[in-house]
């Protein structure tokens, strides 16, 4: 059963077609990277994904099951099976890094104060992150530090989905680096699915062991870089254009 399934997907709003019978699989395990032109929908997607906003039309799983079916006790449980990381409204700016990480824990109202010391410390250390930093407040870290501790706070739950929108944007280029290496470790440890999407060629080619191309309301083209770069698409042969990215997908496919 894929992580993800969807079928048919259509996205409106009012009378603008965002999505127009949109069909994709994401397999357990692996790292889908979602590019496309600025408006073609690739947030849009993402919401509808974690049920953030229903489609139009057509069907979405995850983990063989729907958000929207009307069974809220379903519903809680199958959030809890995924985790975000979004570009907007990252950490809570009131909270310290500490209650922001431990926030998902202490929602689950199951877990004592001491476990969620524990996970949130353990949280902590699987993001390179040391103890003392649950003290700081978010206005007190660095780009890179706020990006680890979203995603300490996205991997409380130890999710099986993480879905991340952009995930460098707004770090420099060794900060980048840094975190790519630190999600590709992660995920090699826990196994999840990763669906993002990132106009950054080098985080692209970095995590995504596929990629999905959103143009005219449509996957114009899904698979390997290399499969994707055979896609004849104006908007594929653009993006995929330049001599770097060529060479870089030549590499992983030699
Ligand atoms: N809630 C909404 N109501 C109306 N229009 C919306 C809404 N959300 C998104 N849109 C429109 O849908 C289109 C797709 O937006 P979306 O943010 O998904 O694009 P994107 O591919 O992520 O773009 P970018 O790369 O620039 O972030 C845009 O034209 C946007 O204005």
């Amino acid at each position: 059963m894929p992580a993800i399934e969807i079928r048919g997907l259509c996205t409106r709003f009012g009378d603008v077609v965002i999505h127009q019978d949109i069909d994709l699989d994401v397999e357990a395990g692996q790292m889908l990277g979602l590019v496309g032109g600025s408006g073609s929908g690739k947030t849009t997607l993402l919401r509808e994904i974690v049920g953030l906003l229903r489609p139009s039309a057509g069907t979405l799983k995850l983990f063989g099951r729907t958000l929207f079916d009307g069974d809220h006790e379903q519903g809680r449980a199958l959030r809890r099976r995924f985790g975000m990381l979004f570009q907007q409204g990252a950490l809570f700016s009131a909270f310290s890094v500490f209650d922001n990480i431990a926030f998902p824990l202490r929602e689950l109202r199951s877990l004592d104060e001491a476990m969620i010391r524990d996970l949130v410390l353990l949280k902590l250390a699987m993001v390179e992150l040391e103890p003392r930093h649950g003290c700081l407040m978010p206005a007190e870290l660095s780009g890179g530090m706020i990006k680890r501790v979203a995603l300490a706070r996205a991997l409380s739950l130890e999710p099986e989905l993480l879905v991340l929108d952009e995930p460098t944007a707004g770090l420099d280029p060794d900060r980048s680096e840094n975190f790519i290496k630190l999600l590709k470790l992660l995920q090699h440890e826990l196994g999840f699915t990763v669906v993002m999407v990132t106009h950054d060629l080098d985080t692209l080619l970095g995590l995504a062991t596929r990629l999905a191309v959103l143009a005219d309301q449509k996957i114009v083209a899904c698979g390997t870089a290399a499969e994707v770069l055979a896609v004849d698409h104006p908007f594929v042969q653009n993006f995929f254009a330049s001599k770097r990215a060529a060479a870089a997908i030549r590499e992983e496919v030699a």
